[in-house]
């Protein structure tokens, strides 16, 4: 398992005051000294032991909830999750901020908060797709031909996801440097952010029985932020045909948080028109998933940009319909990532390729230093959150940090 992280309940960027109230709910493991890590709620700047509160209010979810993982509780159900809901709807407006089963934040470290099963990252956002299909291929058609028919997508590796707050080892691996005939092993010189949105699996699925669109939320408990650290110049090397490997695969950050997709309900919107009719088992006129999230994005503590989610042409609901219609079969705990958050507006662009446009438009930085890729020591923090019940209620989806470490040796 990887390591507790530190600096848990920072003040996060852009995220307005109140958004871990009790609409929030978001699910997380607490690691405190002396004890097995358990399942907790976050309240504010504090978290519920939510086993022991199960079991002192006599609810049958309790050893589901006092586990090391959310595993055993996703693993219960939608039914389940709502009897969840319900009893943290009553318990948290009214608890006693003194209450024992109550603990700051600051005195707890965060670990991963699920066993990541399989992994799956999209390729959602229009505006994503076509800026990396000009910086990677110039003079083709900006989106492949098969992306307006289907969510594309690759398979990660989810032994790699580690949680908000582990340091990234800068990948070595090889590049072919532009103008140059042959490769060579370096240490990364374009190493990446990507902002995304990550997809929870609580319920799994069989072997060759496709999942309809219209049974996401039957499968699906909670949303987290996603990091994907991308090395440019190994994937561009790499990439053809087969997609991202070595590039993709040495770290993807998760948020210490999962945001039960019952607590989005205000944030649902119709997802953008479509260029043309869709497969039937992709229509989604009926369960329109679209989620109105607003991600924040800061390099050494810079706001730089602010990608909207609200825009991503293909949903969760259909890139989990796409991800089963051949056969595939799903576990607890699978993780699928939306693709990178990309909006029309120059700051809304949730990479650094994008927004120094492939490193030819480097950012400036208010503390007066310029950045094109990450340089060892910076730190990245992606933040999100999205309309609540009411204006005084936003809905809070935490944070994905990441710092980067120097390269290991040359092999
Ligand atoms: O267009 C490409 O060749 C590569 C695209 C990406 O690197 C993006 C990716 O991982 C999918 C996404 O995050 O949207
Ligand atoms: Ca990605
Ligand atoms: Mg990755």
């Amino acid at each position: 398992m990887s390591p507790a992280a530190p600096g848990a309940g920072t003040v996060l960027d852009g995220v307005p005051a109140g958004a871990f109230g009790p609409q929030t709910q978001a699910h997380g493991v607490v690691d405190r000294p002396g004890e097995r890590p358990r399942v907790g709620v976050r309240l504010h700047d504090a978290v519920l032991d939510v086993g022991r509160a199960a079991r002192r209010d006599g609810l049958d979810l309790a050893d589901a909830l006092s586990e090391p993982t959310l595993d055993a509780f996703m693993a219960l159900g939608p039914a389940a999750w709502a009897q969840e809901r319900e009893w943290l709807d009553a318990l948290l407006p009214s608890l006693d901020p003194a209450d024992e089963l109550l603990v700051p934040l600051g005195q707890v470290g965060l670990r991963l908060p699920f066993t990541v099963a399989d992994y799956v990252d999209f390729y959602a956002s229009r505006e994503h797709a076509s800026n990396l299909g000009a910086l990677f291929r110039p003079g083709q058609p900006p989106l492949p031909a098969a992306w307006t028919h289907l969510p594309v997508g690759y398979h990660g590796r989810a032994g790699t996801v580690v949680v908000s707050g582990t340091g990234v080892r800068r990948p070595v691996g090889q590049v072919r440097p532009p103008g140059s005939a042959a490769p060579e092993v370096v240490a990364s010189r374009r190493l990446d952010i990507e902002a995304e949105v990550g997809f929870v699996v609580g319920i799994g699925s069989v072997q060759g029985e496709p999942v309809p669109l219209s049974a996401f939320a039957d499968h699906v408990f909670g949303v987290c932020l996603v990091d994907d650290w991308s090395a440019r110049d190994l994937q561009a090397w790499e990439y053809v045909p087969l997609g991202p490997f070595l590039g993709k695969s040495f770290a993807t950050s998760v948020s210490a948080w999962v945001t039960p997709l019952s607590s989005l309900a205000a944030a649902r919107v119709p997802a953008p028109p479509r260029e043309h009719p869709v497969q039937a088992y992709l229509d989604d006129t009926d369960h329109p998933w679209g989620l109105d999230l607003r991600l924040g994005v800061t390099l050494q503590g810079h706001h730089v940009s602010s990608p909207p989610f609200a825009g991503m042409y293909w949903t969760a609901a259909q890139q989990l319909a796409h991800l089963t219609v051949a056969g595939a079969s799903l576990r607890t705990g699978d993780l699928f990532a939306s693709g990178t958050v990309s909006g029309p507006g120059r700051h809304q662009r949730g990479s650094l390729i994008e927004l120094t446009w492939g490193g030819a438009e480097p950012l400036v930085l208010p503390d007066g230093t310029t950045r094109t890729f990450l340089e060892d020591g910076d730190e990245v923090v992606v933040t999100a959150w999205a309309p609540g019940p009411d204006e005084e209620h936003p809905v809070g989806l935490g944070e994905v940090r990441g710092r980067v470490l120097p390269a290991r040796p040359l092999p």
